[in-house]
C-alpha cells in the first residue's frame, strides 16, 4: 500500500514510522534539517523507552513520489493552502486523502446534508482551493490524539496516546477505510472507524478553541487555565458558544462542558501547541482552531460574544510576535481616529474586519 505523508513533523513522522514497520511502502514529505537528517538516517521515532528507525523515502518534492493510495496531511493546518497545487502529483483516481490535523477540515460540509452542503470554509480553505484541487470525495477524516514533538532533525519523541479515529465524511464503512484503519491498526496505532467523525472533531477541537488561544495569551499551562476560576469561566464560555453553533449543525457531544475542561485540566502542566509555536516563533492555528468557529457561528446565526474577543487578542498577539498573517486589514491610525469622532471610528472599525 502506498502512503505520504505529507508534513512529516511530530505526528507526520510518528505515523511514518509506524506504518513502514507494518509494512507500507511510506514515502514523506518535509523539508529542511529535518529533510536531511531524515534521508541520512531515516526517521526516528523514541516510544516506551525503545527507538525505532525507519528507512524510507523522503522528498520535498512531491513529483518524485507518483499518485498514491492515501495521502496523510500533517501538517499544520495553516500551511495546507499554501501546498495544496504540489500536492497533484500524489493524487490518482483513487487516492484518497487523510486531514490528519487539528481544526475543522476542507470537506467539513461534503456530505453534511442541510442547506449547509457543500459549502467551503474561507478561513480553512481560501477560495475554495482545496475541495476543488484534493476534491472532499477523497476525503477521510481523522482526529489526532496522540502528543508527540519533534526533539532534533529527523528524531520523533512520542510523549502519549495512539489513538487516530478515522471517519468518512457520509459515516459510512467504506472499503478504503476498512483498509486504512486495518493498516493502522496492524502498526500498533489503534484507528476505529467511527460513523459520526464531525461529533468526534468537534470534541478535540472543543479544548483546542479555548485553550489554544488563552494559553499564548496568558502563557498559562493546560492545569491552570482549567484550575483558574477566571480563565475557566472564560474557556468555558468560548467553549458554550462553540456547543451553540455545533448542536445547530446537527453535532451530538456525548460529555458535558465541565468534564471536557476537568479533563484538559488532567493533562497537567503541558504547553499547547499553540503556546509552543508563539514561543518558537512559528505561526500559530488561529484560523483553522478560531476563526473557523467564528465563520461557522456566523452561518449559523449563533453570536460568538466571548470568542470574538480572545480572537481578536491572539491575532494581535500574533501581530506584534511578528507571526501573523491575520491583519490582512491595515490598522486604523492615530489620524484616522482624529479625523473621527468615536462613534464613527468604532463603526469603521467594525466595518473594516
Ligand atoms: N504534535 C502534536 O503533539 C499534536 C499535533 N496535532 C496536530 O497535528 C497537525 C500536525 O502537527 P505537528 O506534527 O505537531 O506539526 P509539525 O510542524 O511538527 O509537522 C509539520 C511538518 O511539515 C513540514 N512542512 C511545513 N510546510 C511544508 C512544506 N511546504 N513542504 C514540506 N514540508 C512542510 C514542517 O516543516 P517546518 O518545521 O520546517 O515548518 C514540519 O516538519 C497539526 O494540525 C497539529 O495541531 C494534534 C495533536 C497533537
Ligand atoms: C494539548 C491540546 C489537547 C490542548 O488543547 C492540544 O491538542 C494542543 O495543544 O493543540
Amino acid at each position: 500500500m502506498k502512503v505520504c505523508i505529507y508534513g512529516a513533523g511530530a505526528i507526520g513522522g510518528y505515523l511514518g514510522v509506524e506504518m513502514a514497520r507494518a509494512g507500507a511502502d511510506v514515502s514523506l514529505v518535509a523539508r529542511g534539517a529535518h529533510l536531511e537528517a531524515m534521508r541520512e538516517n531515516g526517521v526516528k521515532l523514541l516510544i516506551n523507552g525503545e527507538e525505532r528507525v525507519a528507512k524510507v523515502r523522503a522528498s520535498d518534492n512531491p513529483a518524485e513520489l507518483g499518485p498514491q493510495d492515501y495521502v496523510f496531511i500533517s501538517l499544520k493546518a495553516h500551511s495546507v493552502p499554501g501546498v495544496v497545487e504540489r500536492m497533484r502529483p500524489l493524487l490518482g483516481n483513487d487516492t484518497s486523502v487523510v486531514t490528519a490535523v487539528n481544526g475543522v477540515p476542507y470537506w467539513y460540509f461534503y456530505k453534511h446534508g442541510g442547506a449547509l452542503e457543500g459549502r467551503t470554509l474561507e478561513s480553512v480553505d481560501p477560495g475554495g482551493k482545496q475541495w476543488d484541487v484534493l476534491r472532499p470525495e477523497r476525503a477521510i477524516g481523522c482526529i489526532v490524539y496522540p502528543a508527540t514533538e519533534v526533539v532534533e532533525p529527523g528524531v520523533i519523541q512520542h510523549i502519549y496516546g495512539d489513538k487516530f479515529p478515522l471517519g468518512e465524511p457520509s459515516g459510512e464503512t467504506t472499503d478504503r477505510i476498512t483498509r486504512l484503519s486495518e493498516l493502522m491498526t496492524s502498526a500498533g496505532l489503534r484507528a476505529p472507524i467511527v460513523n459520526n467523525i464531525r461529533d468526534e472533531m468537534w470534541l478535540k477541537l472543543w479544548g483546542n478553541l479555548c485553550f489554544n488561544p488563552i494559553s499564548a495569551l496568558t502563557n498559562a499551562t493546560l492545569e491552570v487555565i482549567a484550575g483558574d476560576p477566571d480563565t475557566r469561566a472564560v474557556a468555558k464560555a468560548m467553549m458554550l458558544e462553540a456547543q451553540t453553533i455545533a448542536t445547530r449543525l446537527g453535532v451530538t457531544f456525548r460529555v458535558d462542558v465541565e468534564r471536557r475542561i476537568n479533563g484538559a485540566g488532567a493533562v497537567g502542566a503541558h504547553k499547547t501547541s499553540m503556546l509552543q509555536d508563539l514561543e518558537r516563533g512559528r505561526p500559530m492555528e488561529i484560523d483553522p482552531l478560531v476563526t473557523v468557529v467564528q465563520e461557522m457561528g456566523r452561518m449559523v446565526d449563533v453570536p460568538t460574544p466571548t470568542l470574538d474577543v480572545v480572537l481578536a487578542l491572539v491575532r494581535q498577539r500574533a501581530a506584534t510576535a511578528g507571526i501573523g498573517d491575520h491583519l490582512t486589514v491595515p490598522p486604523l491610525t492615530a489620524a484616522d481616529l482624529r479625523a473621527a469622532d468615536l462613534h464613527a471610528a468604532s463603526g469603521q472599525v467594525a466595518a473594516r474586519h
